[in-house]
């Protein structure tokens, strides 16, 4: 490949440009101070030859894929060390590092470690006492021990309290005897579990004094520390009695229970994931879309006039809108994972000092925003794939196996379906006070505004957009709730009445969570905007009328039934997009610019900078050892014979 050339398309996209696309990365760094720190840590890994890739690892089997992985990981881990002792990396940096893009790039095929920091480490922290997180925490943060966080069995998933592995105190020797009788109750799916991990916190069904006290964290060793060997399996295993995390529900020595001032705060990692996973999503989301949009820049395909060159097909206005709206996603779950981050580290704090108050609320809003960034962020990636064409579906184009990432967490962390059920419990319990003239809680008071209008006259603006998804919203939220009660009154028992009406609930959960991030996006950007320059306040806002133009057009049925929007009003939304489909097509490039994902990361011929597709896809595939001998031996070996025969 040529050094140094710039596809001419790319460059002419970057003279296109309304503002300066550093301006748009220090915006979202926190400022140039932050960036170029994240720059300098990106290089210091991305730029260590043990680091980089000397050949894809699609070409490596199963087991050297792992191995390959653990080798990496501590080659990171101790790389963090190092930054750490410079005093260049926190507990957030570990996580970018770690868990982040830069991680999923240097440990494609997953990170064997990501269990240990993710959950075993947050677990000590939220459900150790002081005590044990003086003993557990050094040890785990300095990786003298590898965690993991086994709850998952091969039985249940999703409805731990059926958790069948049981603890059962014994007082006699001051020990809880660990059990996995049946199958179904093996651990199953713990990252790390199979062969990296040497301890883990458990979760298991707590016995005491021949009562179950539901399930709670308990620290097991799974393998010798020096040999690695794995300890008799979950049959019987006794673990010392301070080896149950007792910071919330506590045994005494002497077997009696001392209760949590809430069961749920032993879900509290839980918590605390799917806030990450928020973050986690978007920025998956905008590889996918940087790598999507370049290409759309260097791509020229078909004809839009017969008289003119074949364009860009980022030129086909089908295209900006597979493109364009994935954009403006990204700042949208940007904008409120940060607001979700606020909120868990406030939260959190309260219940540090014995407030319980908020927990509900966080659940709720946790478990929808996990659900609809999960959800929003793999169909983007899907739309960015089929938005690349045949090229999108190579592996080496990074879209599949990011894609594979990010729809693993729809499942993950809790399965999205019952997630969306857990908030729509929440909004059910608001609609009843709502009516009841109770009060609401922030996120809910809408419901009260909404109840006494119908809706107002179309105007072009986002905070009519968000009054209508409100509208929505709240149609939504009072048809389920008035379907089930009408079955409670016709005699259906209030379980089955809630089963019945779930498909009502999912979607009314949905429609709050996305009237919650049109708002939650639009307030941020609102607070940005007379903060930067007049061209990048322009581009912020235009993705931000899209995401709520293109949202609130995608529910037009929604819109139809629970508002008194007029098709004329759709015409006009529809004129809307268009015009900001055509506003944001000079600045796209731009925009992806702006989110200053280097090359090594991107790690796909069709997003590099330089836009040199063709000649990197071609690179690409000269890597594969299918290609590096004329005549594969299988055809001497099979098909050779089988074209003698036919002769
Ligand atoms: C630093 C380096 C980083 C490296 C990163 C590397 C990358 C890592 C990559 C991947 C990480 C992978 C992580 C994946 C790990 C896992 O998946 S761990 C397993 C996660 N499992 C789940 O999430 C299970 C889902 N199930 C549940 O959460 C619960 O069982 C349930 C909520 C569905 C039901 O629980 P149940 O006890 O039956 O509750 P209910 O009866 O339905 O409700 C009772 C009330 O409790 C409230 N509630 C439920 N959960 C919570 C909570 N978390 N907090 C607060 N309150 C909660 C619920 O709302 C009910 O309240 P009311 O009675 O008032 O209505
Ligand atoms: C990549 C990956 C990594 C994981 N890592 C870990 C880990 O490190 N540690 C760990 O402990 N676990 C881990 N898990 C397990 C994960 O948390 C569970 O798979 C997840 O919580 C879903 O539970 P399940 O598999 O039992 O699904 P199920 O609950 O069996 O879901 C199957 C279907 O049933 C539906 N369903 C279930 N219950 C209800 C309900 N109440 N109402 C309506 N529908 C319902 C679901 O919507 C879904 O459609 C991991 C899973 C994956 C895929």
């Amino acid at each position: 490949m040529p050094a140094n050339t710039m596809n001419e398309d790319l460059k002419r996209e970057r003279q296109r440009c309304s503002f300066d696309p550093k301006e748009l990365t220090y915006l979202l760094d926190g400022g140039e101070e932050k960036t170029e720190e994240r720059r300098q840590r990106e290089k210091f890994f991305l730029d260590d030859p043990e680091l980089s890739e000397t050949a894809p690892s699609d070409y490596l089997s199963h087991k050297e894929k792992y191995e390959h992985a653990v080798k990496k990981a501590c080659i990171v881990f101790k790389k963090v060390q190092q930054l750490q002792a410079q005093g260049k990396a926190g507990m957030q940096n570990f996580r970018e590092v770690l868990g982040g893009q830069l991680g999923s790039a240097i440990l494609r095929d997953g990170n064997p470690l990501g269990l240990h920091y993710v959950m075993f480490i947050p677990t000590i922290m939220g459900q150790g006492t002081i005590e044990q997180q003086a003993e557990w925490i050094s040890k785990a943060w300095n990786l003298e021990i590898i965690g993991t966080y086994a709850q998952t069995e091969l039985g249940h998933g999703t409805f731990i309290r059926g958790l069948e592995t049981t603890a059962t105190y014994d007082p006699a020797t001051e020990e809880f005897v660990l059990n996995s009788p049946t199958l179904t109750s093996y651990k199953w799916w713990p990252g790390g579990l199979g062969h990296t991990a040497n301890y883990a916190v458990v979760v298991a069904q707590l016995y005491s004094q021949g009562i179950c006290h539901g399930i709670h964290p308990f620290i097991v060793q799974l393998r010798d520390e020096e040999t690695h060997l794995p300890m008799p399996g979950f049959e019987n295993v006794r673990i010392p009695w301070n080896y149950m995390l007792m910071k919330n529900g506590k045994v005494l020595k002497d077997g009696s229970y001392v209760k949590s001032p809430s069961s749920k705060l032993t879900y509290g990692t839980m918590i605390f994931v799917r806030v990450v996973i928020v973050q986690d999503a978007a920025n998956y989301l905008r590889k996918a879309v940087t790598i999507a949009t370049r290409y759309s820049a260097v791509r020229h395909q078909s004809h839009i006039k017969e008289s003119a060159p074949e364009p860009q097909i980022l030129d086909f206005v089908t295209q900006q809108h597979k493109l364009f709206p994935q954009l403006a996603t990204y700042f949208a779950l940007h904008y409120s994972g940060a607001w979700l981050w606020d909120m868990y580290n406030n939260v959190t704090s309260e219940l540090e000092s014995g407030e319980l108050d908020r927990l509900p609320e966080l659940h709720a809003l946790a478990c929808c925003l996990k659900a609809v960034s999960a959800a929003d962020a793999a169909q983007g990636i899907e739309t960015c794939r089929l938005a690349c064409g045949g090229h999108g579906y190579m592996s080496c184009s990074s879209l599949p196996i990011t894609y594979g990432l990010v729809t693993a967490m729809v499942t993950y962390e809790g399965e999205n379906t019952v997630l969306l059920l857990q908030t729509a419990r929440y909004l059910m319990k608001a609609w009843q006070n709502c009516l009841d003239g109770q009060p609401l809680t922030p996120s809910v008071q809408y419901l009260n505004s909404v109840r006494r209008s119908f809706g107002g006259v179309y105007h072009k603006s986002v905070p009519w957009i968000i009054a209508s998804m409100q509208r929505i919203a709240a149609g939504k939220i009072e048809t389920a709730h008035r379907h089930m009660n009408d079955k409670i009154k016709r005699g259906v028992n209030s379980e089955d009445a809630w089963n019945e009406t779930s498909i009502e609930l999912v979607a009314a959960s949905e429609a709050h969570c996305k009237a919650f991030i049109v708002e939650t996006y639009y307030n941020s950007v609102q607070q940005i905007v007379p903060s930067v320059s007049q061209q990048l306040g322009k581009a912020l806002t235009e993705l931000c009328e899209l995401y709520a133009v293109n949202t609130l057009l995608k529910n037009i049925g929604d819109l139809l039934r629970y508002s008194n929007v007029t098709t004329g009003d759709l015409e006009n939304l529809q004129r809307w997009l268009e015009e900001l489909l055509a506003a944001i097509r000079p600045n796209a490039v731009g925009i992806v610019d702006g989110f200053d994902i280097n090359d090594a990361i991107i790690a796909s011929p069709l997003g590099a900078y330089d836009g040199n597709v063709y000649e990197r896809l071609f690179a690409e595939v000269s890597k594969s050892p299918l290609n590096a001998k004329p005549v594969n031996e299988s055809f001497h070996k099979y098909l050779k014979p089988l074209l003698k025969s036919k002769m």
